[in-house]
C-alpha cells in the first residue's frame, strides 16, 4: 500500500493531511494549554484543576458541534473521613445517521502526579519542545491521544467536509485511580452505547519504534495493607526498643509477597492463569522488540529474563506484582527519629487471563493475614483492595482491526505490530463485557515516552502522524462497515 499524502492518491485526504500539517503549531500549542492544567486525579488538593481540565475538554467538544452531557460521578470518600466530588465524566456525540458506522471513542484527561523535585529536566505542567518532544506530564498519556482524537475531527469540520462516521466520546478523569464509578455509569447510560458499533481506546504505546495495534491488556488488583500500632507518632529514644513497631511488621509483610527473582508469594496466585499454548508461544517470535532499546527506554540496566519471548510474555500473560509506596512513612529529606504509628503499604498485582479478582483479593488477604499471624503482633492489621480491573483481549477479525490496520499502513507506510500491553485501561473489560461491542486500542504513543515516568512526553511527529491516523481511520472504518452492512443484506 502506498502511504497517503504526498502520493496524492485521493484528494480527500491529500485536503486534511495539508490542514493538519499547515495547523500543527496550533495543535502543538493546544496540547501546551491543555499540560499547564495540573489535573492530577491521586490529589485531593487539586480537584478543582481536575474539574477544570474535564470542563475545557467538554468546551472542546461543543466546540465541535458535539452535544455534551457532563455526568456527575458522586463523591470520594477520604482517607480522614471527608468527601470530595469525583470529577465528571463527559459523555458526548456528534452525529446520529443511521446508515453510518457509530465508533465511541474513550479516553481520560487525569494524570499521575508530577513535581519537578522528582527529578524532571523541565517544569512537568510548562510543555516544553526539546528536539522534535514535547516533554511533560499527561503528553502521552493521554492528554495528546484525546487531543489528537480532537484535532482530527476538527480538521474534518473546518474544512467543512463530512466526517464518514457518527463519533461517540466518553472521557473521564479518573483512570489513573482505577476508574472508580464508570461501570456504573455505564450501566446508568445505556442507551447512549446501544448505538454503538465499536469502542477504540489511545491511552498506551507502542512496543518498538514501528506503530502497533493492541487487542489485550493485564488488568490491576491494587492493595492497601495497613498496619497500626498505637494512637500518636513516638520519639524512638523514648519509645524505641519497647513496644512493637507497626512499621517493621509492615516491611516484613512486604517482603513476604515477591522474591527478587520476581516470582510472586503468595500462594495459588498462578493457579488460574491460562496455560501458554505452541500457538501463542510461536506469536513471540515474529515480534518486533529489542531489549537494549527497551532497556534504554526504561533506564534499566538488567532485566529479569533473557529472551525477548520471555520478557513479551512475562510482560503480557503473566501475572506482576509491584510494592509502590508506603503512606504514614517518613520519606522526607533529613534524619527523623520517629516511630510512625499506622502505615499503609501499596501495592498491586498485574493480573492476566484467566485470574479473577475476587479470588485473587481472598488469596492475598489469606496469605497476608497468615504471614501477620506468626509475626504475634499486637497490632492491628487490616487488608483492602481498592481497584480490582480484569485483564482484557479482543477478537482481532474484527472489521474495526482491519479498518485500523488499512489506515495504520497507509498513513506509516507499514502494517503494524499487533501487540498486548502491561498496563491496564479498567475500562476495555468493563466496556467489553457489559456492551458486548468491539473494543480495540489504537496507540500514537511511542515506546520510549514514560508513562508514569520523570520527563513524559510524546514526539511531536507521532502527535501530528497520530492526527492523521485518526482522520484516515474514520474514512477507513466507514468502508469497512459498508462492507460488512452489504454483506448482511439480504
Ligand atoms: C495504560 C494507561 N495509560 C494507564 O496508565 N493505566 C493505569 C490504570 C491503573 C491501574 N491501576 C491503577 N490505575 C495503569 O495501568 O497503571
Ligand atoms: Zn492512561
Ligand atoms: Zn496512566
Amino acid at each position: 500500500m502506498v502511504p497517503y499524502g504526498s502520493h496524492g492518491s485521493e484528494p480527500l485526504v491529500d485536503e486534511l493531511f495539508n490542514y493538519i500539517d499547515t495547523h500543527q503549531d496550533e495543535f502543538v500549542q493546544d496540547l501546551k494549554d491543555w499540560i499547564a492544567i495540573p489535573s492530577d486525579s491521586s490529589d485531593p488538593l487539586l480537584r478543582g484543576d481536575l474539574s477544570k481540565m474535564v470542563e475545557i475538554t467538554a468546551e472542546s467538544l461543543q466546540a465541535l458541534g458535539a452535544t455534551v452531557n457532563l455526568v456527575d460521578m458522586g463523591e470520594e470518600k477520604l482517607n480522614d473521613g471527608r468527601s470530595i466530588p469525583f470529577p465528571k465524566a463527559i459523555l458526548a456525540e456528534l452525529g446520529k445517521n443511521s446508515s453510518k458506522a457509530t465508533v465511541c471513542i474513550y479516553g481520560h484527561v487525569d494524570v499521575q502526579p508530577a513535581k519537578k523535585e522528582d527529578g524532571w529536566k523541565t517544569d512537568p505542567y510548562n510543555m516544553t519542545e526539546i528536539n522534535g518532544n514535547l516533554y511533560g506530564r499527561g503528553a502521552t498519556d493521554n492528554k495528546g491521544p484525546v487531543l489528537a482524537w480532537i484535532n482530527a475531527v476538527k480538521t474534518y469540520r473546518t474544512l467543512d467536509q463530512e466526517i464518514p462516521v457518527n463519533i461517540k466520546f466518553i472521557i473521564e478523569g479518573v483512570e489513573e485511580t482505577g476508574s472508580p464509578g464508570l461501570e456504573d455509569l455505564i450501566k446508568a447510560n445505556a442507551s447512549f452505547f446501544a448505538d454503538v458499533d465499536y469502542i477504540v481506546i489511545s491511552d498506551n504505546l507502542w512496543l518498538s519504534r514501528k506503530p502497533a495495534l493492541t487487542y489485550g491488556t493485564r488488568g490491576s488488583a491494587y492493595f492497601f495493607v495497613e498496619v497500626e500500632g498505637g494512637t500518636k507518632d513516638l520519639h524512638s529514644g523514648t519509645f524505641g526498643g519497647i513496644i512493637h513497631e507497626a512499621m517493621r511488621d509492615l516491611v516484613y509483610l512486604l517482603a513476604n509477597l515477591i522474591d527478587s527473582s520476581g516470582h510472586i508469594l503468595i500462594p495459588g496466585i498462578c493457579d488460574d492463569v491460562a496455560p501458554l499454548t505452541e500457538e501463542e508461544r510461536r506469536l513471540y517470535e515474529n515480534i518486533d522488540f529489542d531489549l537494549e532499546e527497551h532497556k534504554n527506554n526504561g533506564g534499566v540496566n538488567t532485566f529479569l529474563y533473557s529472551t525477548k519471548e520471555e520478557i513479551l510474555q512475562h510482560l503480557w500473560r503473566y501475572p506482576s506484582l509491584t510494592i509502590h509506596g508506603i503512606e504514614g512513612a517518613f520519606s522526607g529529606p533529613g534524619s527523623k527519629t520517629v516511630i510512625p504509628s499506622k502505615v499503609i503499604g501499596k501495592f498491586s498485582i498485574r493480573q492476566v487471563p484467566d485470574m479473577k479478582s475476587a479470588v485473587v483479593q481472598q488469596q492475598v488477604t489469606k496469605h497476608l493475614e497468615d504471614v501477620f499471624a506468626k509475626l504475634k503482633s499486637p497490632n492491628k492489621l487490616t487488608v483492602s483492595m481498592q481497584i480490582g480491573a480484569s485483564p482484557w483481549v479482543a477478537d482481532v477479525n474484527d472489521p474495526q482491526y482491519e479498518a485500523a490496520r488499512n489506515a495504520i499502513t497507509k498513513v506509516f507506510g507499514v502494517p503494524p505490530d499487533m501487540i498486548r500491553d502491561g498496563s491496564t485501561i479498567p475500562l476495555a473489560r468493563i466496556f467489553q463485557d457489559l456492551t458486548k461491542k468491539s473494543v480495540m486500542m489504537l496507540p500514537i504513543g511511542g515506546a520510549d515516552d514514560g508513562e508514569h515516568s520523570q520527563h513524559e512526553k510524546i514526539s511531536r511527529s507521532n502527535y501530528i502522524q497520530g492526527t492523521k491516523l485518526f482522520a484516515i481511520f474514520f474514512l477507513e472504518l466507514s468502508k469497512v462497515h459498508e462492507e460488512l452492512m452489504a454483506k448482511k443484506q439480504p
